[in-house]
C-alpha cells in the first residue's frame, strides 16, 4: 500500500497539474477532486494515470443506493487506487458502492467520509441536527462503514486514535486537515500537523494547498514526507 501523502491537485485543468507536477521526478500519490474532475471528465484521471501517479478519486458520492452503486460501476473502469462515498449516505449505499465497484472489476479501496474536517462539533449539532460529540459521530459513522465492508474512512487525525482504538490498525484513517504551524488554516476546522497525525495513528494525510500554494512546492512536499515518516 502507498502511504506517501496524497497531495491533492485542487486545480482547474491539466494545464495547471502539469506546471505543478513537472518540478517533481518521483512517483507521487494524488487526489483529484471535485474541481478537477468535473471540469475535466474522466480523461483527466487516464491523464494523471498515464504519468505514473497512484489516485484517490475523491468524488464523495452521496445518492440512493442503486445510483450510487451504478455510478461507481462505470467509475471502476478508471485505473484508480482509491475512492470514496459519504458515509452519511447508509450502510445500504456503501454496500451498492462497494458492490458496483467490484461487479466494474475494480481492485480500488473504498473509503467514507465522516464528518468533513471542516465541520466543527458546534455545526454538526445545530445544522446536521446530531446531538453530542462529533468524536462519537465520527467513531459510529466508522463502525457503520466499517460494518459494511469498507477498507477505511476520511476523518481528522485527530479522531484516528479513537477509531484505531474501535476498528484496528488495518482500518484505514485517511486524513485531510494536514497543515505545518506556519499554514493558514483556511476553510479547514479540525487540523492536525503530519507528526500528530502520524503519532495520533492515521494511515494516509492528504494534503492540498500546504504544497501547492508554496513558493517551492517540492520542497515543502519532503518536508511534509519527512515529518510524517519520522513523527517528529
Ligand atoms: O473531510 C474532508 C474530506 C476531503 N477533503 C479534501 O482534502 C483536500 C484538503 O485540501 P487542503 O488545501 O489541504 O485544505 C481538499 O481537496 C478537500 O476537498 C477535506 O479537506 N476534508
Amino acid at each position: 500500500m502507498n502511504t506517501n501523502p496524497i497531495i491533492a491537485l485542487d486545480f482547474r485543468n491539466m494545464e495547471e497539474v502539469l506546471t505543478f507536477l513537472k518540478p517533481f521526478d518521483e512517483q507521487l500519490f494524488v487526489k483529484i477532486g471535485m474541481e478537477l474532475y468535473l471540469q475535466n471528465g474522466p480523461t483527466i484521471v487516464k491523464e494523471v494515470r498515464d504519468l505514473g501517479h497512484d489516485i484517490f478519486l475523491d468524488l464523495k458520492l452521496h445518492d440512493i443506493p442503486n445510483t450510487v452503486g451504478q455510478a461507481m460501476k462505470g467509475l471502476a473502469g478508471l485505473d484508480i487506487q482509491m475512492i470514496n462515498v459519504h458515509a452519511a449516505g447508509g450502510s445500504k449505499m456503501m454496500t451498492a458502492a462497494l458492490d458496483g465497484l467490484k461487479a466494474g472489476g475494480s481492485q480500488a479501496q473504498l473509503i467514507a467520509v465522516t464528518q468533513l474536517t471542516s465541520t466543527s462539533e458546534e455545526m454538526m449539532n445545530e445544522e446536521q441536527g446530531i446531538p453530542g460529540s462529533i468524536n462519537d459521530s465520527i467513531v459510529n459513522y466508522a463502525r457503520v462503514t466499517r460494518d459494511a465492508g469498507l477498507a477505511g474512512v476520511v476523518c481528522s487525525a485527530n479522531e484516528s486514535a479513537l477509531i484505531r482504538e474501535a476498528l484496528g490498525e488495518d482500518f484505514l484513517k485517511v486524513t485531510p486537515g494536514i497543515r505545518t504551524l506556519a499554514d493558514a488554516k483556511g476553510d479547514q476546522v479540525r487540523i492536525a500537523t503530519p507528526e500528530f497525525a502520524r503519532q495520533n495513528g492515521s494511515t494516509h494525510i492528504v494534503v492540498g494547498r500546504s504544497i501547492t500554494q508554496d513558493s517551492d512546492p517540492v520542497a515543502k512536499y519532503h518536508s511534509i514526507k519527512k515529518a510524517w515518516e519520522q513523527g517528529c
